[in-house]
């Protein structure tokens, strides 16, 4: 979720009244949804839109508290969903046995709603820090896009969903040309605003959801584009590489144009669990390196009958 906007709380009981209760209480301040079993929780939170605490009742009748929370646990988008639960007065086993499985805090029925609202109001603000800090470590300081931790996470993910749907995913490795001589004669800081509009002008250019960019390193970034084949991927690639053109920032001492131009090298695969990601990473360098030698401000695709991953 954005840092800035009301933050979302999933409250789960199978009694009526309780998520009454709390929903009252807690509507005025946060986005509130509900669960009346251990089922539907998994489902809100494991779908679109994570919420950011979940009050949890511990004994329910299909799955229970404890089980709901061991699954948040096993999912990389979950895992880190603060967990409250909600037990009776008298389950100290209970309390002690949730927050050694993970769980950040505890409500007793019944309840206490000033004492409900703090506890809520303290986990909220730790999810946020820890939300912004996430953001902070993924992000370049320079460029302002993702950076190659953010990346490297994307990738994985990327390559697992299509892995599982035996979709294609492309991938372009992309460089600024003849960037040393621009930071030897304009000065780095010159460089860095070069690094900068780059950077905008290809998040600007990729239009699709699943579409993702990164800086990679010094004057390199990254492009995924899951569920892209190579026909469509060479055509995103083109429009990167004018993009860059139409931006017209001179650069006297590039070998390809009178202006700042990239070189770019496009894989493409479907994925399966017997191939390694970075094969599909090398596949990209390697192409990359031949736009370089072929004279730069180019596109160089593993051809289409290449089926190299085969
Ligand atoms: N200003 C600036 N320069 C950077 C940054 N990171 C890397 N560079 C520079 O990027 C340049 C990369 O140069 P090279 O890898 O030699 O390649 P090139 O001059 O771009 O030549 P070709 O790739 O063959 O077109 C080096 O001079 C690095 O110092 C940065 O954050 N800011």
């Amino acid at each position: 979720m954005s840092v800035t906007a009301k933050q979302t709380i999933l409250i789960v009981d199978d009694e009526p009244l309780n998520i009454k209760v709390l929903g009252q209480a807690l509507s005025g301040s946060y986005r509130v949804k509900t669960a009346i079993n251990g089922t539907r929780a998994l489902e809100i939170a494991q779908g679109e839109e994570t919420p950011d605490l979940l009050l949890l009742d511990i004994q329910m009748p299909d799955i229970d508290g404890y089980e709901v929370l061991l699954a948040l646990k096993q999912s990389d988008r979950t895992k880190s969903i603060p967990v409250i639960f909600i037990t009776g007065r008298d389950g100290a086993e209970d309390e002690a046995r949730g927050l050694e499985l993970g769980a950040m805090d505890y409500i007793t029925k019944p309840f206490n709603i000033p004492v409900v609202m703090a506890r809520v109001r303290n986990q909220l603000a730790l999810k946020q820090k820890a939300d912004l800090l996430e953001k902070l470590v993924s992000i370049d300081g320079l460029t302002e896009i993702p950076n190659r931790r953010a990346f490297d996470e994307a990738f994985i993910r990327e390559w697992r969903r299509c892995t599982r749907a035996q979709a294609p995913l492309s991938m372009i490795m992309i460089d600024i040309d003849c960037f040393k001589p621009y930071n030897d004669n304009y000065g780095h800081s010159k460089g860095d605003e070069v690094l900068k509009k780059v950077a905008e002008r290809l998040s600007n250019e990729l239009k699709r959801g699943g579409d993702f960019v990164a800086r990679y390193g010094g004057e390199e970034f990254v492009v995924i584009l899951p569920e892209t084949e190579i026909h469509s991927a060479v055509y995103v690639a083109e429009s990167l590489r004018n993009t860059i053109v139409e931006a017209q920032i001179p650069h006297k001492y590039n070998l390809a144009a009178d202006f700042v131009t990239i070189s770019l090298g496009l894989a493409y695969c479907i994925p399966r669990e017997d191939l390694e990601p970075i094969t599909l990473q090398n596949k990209a360098d390697k192409m990359l390196y031949r736009a370089k030698n072929e004279g730069r401000n180019q596109v160089v695709a593993v051809p289409a009958d290449d089926n190299w991953f085969d």
